[in-house]
Formats: C-alpha cells, structure tokens, sequence
C-alpha cells in the first residue's frame, strides 16, 4: 500500500457494492464513514455516543394508494390500501423472523422501490440523506436488527441494518 494510503491502525478501506464509493470501515466498531480516517480507530470512534456517522441498510417497501408516487417497477398503478400495504409487509416480516425466506429474496421479488433489484440494498447513508422516519428507524437499529413497519411518504416499509 503506498504512503499517502497508509491508513491509521483499525481502519480498512473498502468500495461500496451499490454506488462504487469508496468508504472506511472501523473495525473495532464495524462502523463505516466516508472521510479518510486520521486517528486510529477506537470504540467510540466518529461519534461521541450519539450513534454511528453513517449506516448500511437494505429496506423492502410495499406502497399504497396514498403513497407519494403510487407506482413502481412492479405496479404500474399502485391501488391496495394503507392498511392492505401494513398487512402485506408484516406477513414479509413474519417470513424473514422466521427464516422461511430471506429479506433480500423478500425485497427482490416484491419491493415497491428501484432498489428491489439488489435485494433492497441502498448503501451507506448518513444522516440527512432519507425520509426522516426512515433515517431515525435505520440510525436506532443495531446491526444486523429488523425494524418494525416504518411509514414514509412512500408507503410502509421494513428496514434490515446491514453496517
Ligand atoms: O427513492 C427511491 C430510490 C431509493 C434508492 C436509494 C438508493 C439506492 C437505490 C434506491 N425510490 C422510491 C421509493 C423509496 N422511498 C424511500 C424512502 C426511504 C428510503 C428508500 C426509499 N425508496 C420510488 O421508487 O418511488
């Protein structure tokens, strides 16, 4: 590795699967952030307790009539109602906690959002970047944690934090 990419101890740099970004992950705390690191990593790096800078989730969301764009990949015309759509992704839920089919096969096949086609992975974000229900559902998961149905503007999803 040459000089200028010396990274400080703790620190791995990696290429984000989804945008092609490259990040930096801590891998004391398996936190990632975009800025190049300048100390070495610590527990508590990048935040002083207030949470991670930046966190990977992938998402499954079933939209409603209601829904900002009521449209998708999927429907052309998105008509089920608000309270069919919460129907519809707790049964998804019950299927992922139960291990009868994984998010991402879930996401794939039936999430009403673009990102259906990589099994629901949006990359890493940080805060100010989505929906503000959205953003504080993903920032409170721990890794690897399924949230319950989150409603946005675009309908109701569920959240799998993945870093
Ligand atoms: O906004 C997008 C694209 C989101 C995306 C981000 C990063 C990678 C791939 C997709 N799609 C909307 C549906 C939608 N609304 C959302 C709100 C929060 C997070 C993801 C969302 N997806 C839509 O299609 O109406």
């Amino acid at each position: 590795m040459s000089e200028e990419e010396q990274l400080p101890t703790g620190w791995e740099k990696r290429v984000s699967r989804s945008t092609g970004q490259t990040y930096y992950l801590n891998l004391l705390t398996k936190e990632s952030q975009w800025s190049v690191p300048t100390k070495p990593a610590s527990e508590n790096t990048g935040s002083t307790n207030s949470g991670p800078e930046q966190v990977q989730c992938s998402h499954l969301l079933v939209k409603h009539e209601k829904s900002r764009r009521p449209s998708s990949w999927r429907e052309e015309r998105i008509t089920r109602s608000k309270s069919e759509a919460i129907d519809i992704i707790k049964s998804y839920r019950e299927q992922i906690v139960s291990g009868k089919a994984s998010f991402a096969e879930l996401a794939q096949k039936y999430s009403d959002c673009s990102s259906a086609k990589r099994g629901g992975d949006l990359g890493p974000f940080t805060r100010g970047t989505m929906q503000k229900p959205f953003e504080d559902a993903s920032f409170a998961l721990k890794i690897g944690e399924l949230s319950e149905p989150i409603h946005t503007d675009s309908g109701v999803h569920i959240i799998l934090r993945t870093a």
